[in-house]
């Protein structure tokens, strides 16, 4: 009866390509742009952590002219020779040191007695600096091209200079960018190091940052050849991501599917949306003359379930607390239903079933004479048929006696429904003004062979005459056992001899070929 959810749902196939194609896009989406991200955070990070080694490393170095200025005299005596060369000896960074005097004319330096001026420019830096330092990029015979030099004068008077190769200055700069990042270290408008040749693709990022103490600017760059190589060493892991993210699209997919497929959720979404259809199966009257009666009958073809038993829907319309919506829905097509066919109607009772806990409901009349405003053309006409599938309760049971009578006050009849097959005793009918009483069809099914079942029945349609009860036999298929129920006097027959239960406009023909 339900079809399988695979034959409802495209196909799985189709639904892994697409997934597949979102989660690798998605994936590479992602990954293309955190990683853009990433390595942009990364140059800043790293770009400080240079920044603050090269300022630690210029304060070592004037920390080092301190020491060299404050053991020195100024004579070139061996005394200070021997300072300059344990300096030089010592220090991490400087091939060579100098003392200079205060004409700013160097008269010692590792290599013995000197007199040669500072250029002045570099004289000027010293003096207008608030430390008497400064730092400069000349050219040395001693050391190759061009050299750096750090000057200091002290308090007395006395200065000192050093000169290194511009790459010393580099060392830990170099542990903190290399090999990832390429990066030029200026002084003023002078290159102290460069190693921006080496880059061999495009350049997507520049950071720049200042030491203004030493007028020296650090540019480090980002080369697009970092991003694609770090891009293809990743690519593996964003695969996997990709996998895994359509593996989670599916199932989110699938959970989804199953739940909006689910009977559940597809017989609320039907009763919400009035999708249930309502076919009328004909009691047929044995008193020549009389018209038929109709009973209403849920039918709902789903289009993921296929045809699902009026059972199962009345089941799991109790369990959803939707079972008065479907009770509304069944009346309101029936009102709809006379409203259609005025003319074939004419006189033409139909029933409707109803759970009998929604009887037990306070609001139920004032729900259904609501119901009954609306369509005028039921009045009079509509019937109830009730269950009694369980005993009542010593409270339940004035409380039913109490809404049959609002209900039989709003000119509705009321039919027990499967007589025989539930609580429904002798006593129970003279309690409850019940208008017609239904035979079950298991009543039917032994009528004609079993002894007991036509004595019960003969004492069971002795009694509803008594009560002025009319009398349906359910379930009534073939000839002999209309025969006997015919012989047992019941008033009325349903069942496939006559009719099965027939959409509107086939019931409407049915009725019409056979009139009474
Ligand atoms: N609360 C509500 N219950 C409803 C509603 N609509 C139906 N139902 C209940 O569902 C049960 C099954 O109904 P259905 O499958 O429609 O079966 C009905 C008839 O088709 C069937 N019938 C009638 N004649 C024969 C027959 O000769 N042979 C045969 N094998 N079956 C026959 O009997 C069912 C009639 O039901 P009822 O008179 O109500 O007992 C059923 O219990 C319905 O009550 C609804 O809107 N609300």
């Amino acid at each position: 009866m339900f079809k399988s959810i695979n034959s409802v749902v495209p196909s799985k196939k189709k639904f892994f390509f697409y997934y597949g194609a979102l989660s690798l896009f998605l994936s590479l989406l992602i990954f293309s742009f955190g990683l853009y991200v990433y390595l942009l955070k990364n140059l800043d990070d790293r770009t400080e952590a240079a920044k603050d080694a090269l300022t630690n490393r210029m304060n070592g170095i004037f920390k080092e002219l301190t020491l060299v200025v404050d053991g020195a005299t100024s004579s070139c005596d061996a005394a200070n020779l021997k300072h300059l060369r344990r300096s030089t000896f010592y220090s991490p960074t400087f091939k060579e040191f100098g003392l200079f005097n205060e004409k700013y004319r160097v008269y010692c330096t590792d290599f013995g007695a000197r007199n040669f001026p500072i250029f002045n420019s570099i004289a000027e830096r010293i003096q207008q600096s608030p430390e008497h330092t400064t730092v400069s990029l000349v050219r040395s015979n001693t050391l190759g091209e061009s050299t750096f030099f750090a000057f200091y004068q002290g308090p007395n008077g006395i200065g000192a200079n050093a000169l290194a190769p511009p790459s010393e200055l580099a060392v830990e700069v170099n542990h903190i960018l290399l090999p990832d990042y390429f990066y030029e270290l200026t002084l003023g408008r002078q290159i102290l190091y460069s190693n921006k040749n080496g880059i061999d693709s495009d350049i997507l990022k520049k950071t720049l940052v200042s030491l203004d103490d030493w007028s020296m600017e650090l540019a480090v760059f980002l080369p697009s050849s970092l991003y694609w190589h770090c891009f293809f060493s990743f690519l593996p892991v964003v695969l996997f991501c990709c996998i895994l993210l359509c593996l989670i699209f599916c199932a989110f997919h699938w959970s989804i599917l199953y739940y909006r497929h689910s009977l559940s959720h597809s017989i609320r979404r039907a009763i919400r949306d009035n999708e249930i259809d309502v076919h009328f199966q004909p009691i047929v009257s044995l008193k020549a003359g009389e018209p038929h009666e109709l009973e209403a009958l849920i039918r709902w073809n789903s289009p993921y379930h296929g045809q699902v038993s009026p059972l199962a829907i009345v089941e799991i319309s109790e369990q959803l607390g939707l079972i008065d919506d479907l009770t509304w829905m069944v009346i309101r097509k029936v009102g709809d239903f006379y409203r259609e066919y005025p003319a074939p109607l004419k006189g033409i009772n139909t029933s409707v079933n109803v759970d009998r806990y929604s009887l037990l409901k306070e609001s139920f009349s004032p729900s259904l004479s609501s119901i009954l405003a609306l369509y005028p053309e039921l009045e009079g006409r509509l019937g109830l048929e009730v269950t009694e599938t369980s005993a009542l309760t010593a409270v339940e049971l004035p409380l039913m006696v109490s809404r049959f009578e609002h209900i039989k006050a709003l000119g509705i009849r009321l039919s027990v429904d499967d007589f025989g097959t539930g609580y429904a005793g002798l006593d129970f009918l003279r309690r409850f003004p019940y208008d017609t009483l239904k035979l079950d069809k298991i009543f039917i099914d032994s009528l004609q062979d079993d002894q007991f079942t036509r004595q019960v029945l003969t004492s069971i349609t002795n009694l509803a005459k008594e009560l002025n009860m009319e009398l349906v036999a359910e379930g009534v298929e073939r000839q002999e056992q209309l025969n006997a129920v015919r012989e047992l006097g019941v008033d009325r027959v349903q069942g496939y001899y006559y009719s099965r239960p027939l959409p509107k406009a086939q019931v409407i023909e049915w009725m019409e070929k056979n009139p009474t």
